[in-house]
């Protein structure tokens, strides 16, 4: 069997928020929310693809904390992995894929349309009290 392409989720949290980023294209997902982050690449570690996606989609430098549990499956083929992370160095702009980003309290977490997969990957992020 082929193995999935993993695509990596950062769940960003500083100041006691979480970083959401509204994606600005395909048009199928445009508008909606998600976790910064994309595709794995052939070689590469998730944690290595997350800090890269961060810098090329936000500008800003960050590192993986930890693993959430769990995984969630995107289009056929692809599985979504998330990672908590935290700010080194940077203000998160968005650069590329997004049109806007917000840095969510938990009681706000819901305020957002998350894309489908991510309210099951955000709910985990919840659950492990990391805030
Ligand atoms: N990054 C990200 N992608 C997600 C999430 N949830 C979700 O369904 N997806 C989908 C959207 C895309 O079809 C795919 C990831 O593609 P991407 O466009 O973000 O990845 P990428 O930057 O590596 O893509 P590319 O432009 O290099 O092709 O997974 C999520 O939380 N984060």
């Amino acid at each position: 069997m082929t193995q999935p392409i993993v695509v990596v989720g950062a769940a960003l949290l500083g100041g006691g928020r979480l970083l959401a980023a509204r994606r600005s294209a395909p048009p199928e997902l445009a508008g909606r929310w998600e976790l910064p982050g994309g595709k794995v690449e052939p070689g590469e570690s998730p944690e290595r693809a997350l800090v890269r996606e961060l810098h090329e989609e936000l500008g800003v430098t960050a590192e993986p904390v930890a693993r959430v549990p769990g995984e969630w499956p995107l289009k056929p083929g692809y599985v979504l992995r998330v990672w908590t992370a935290r700010l080194l160095a940077g203000t998160p702009e968005p650069l590329e894929d997004h049109d806007e980003l917000r840095w969510l309290t938990p009681g706000e977490l819901w305020d957002v349309d998350w894309l489908d997969q991510d309210v099951a990957a955000v709910e985990a992020v919840l659950a492990l009290g990391a805030w």
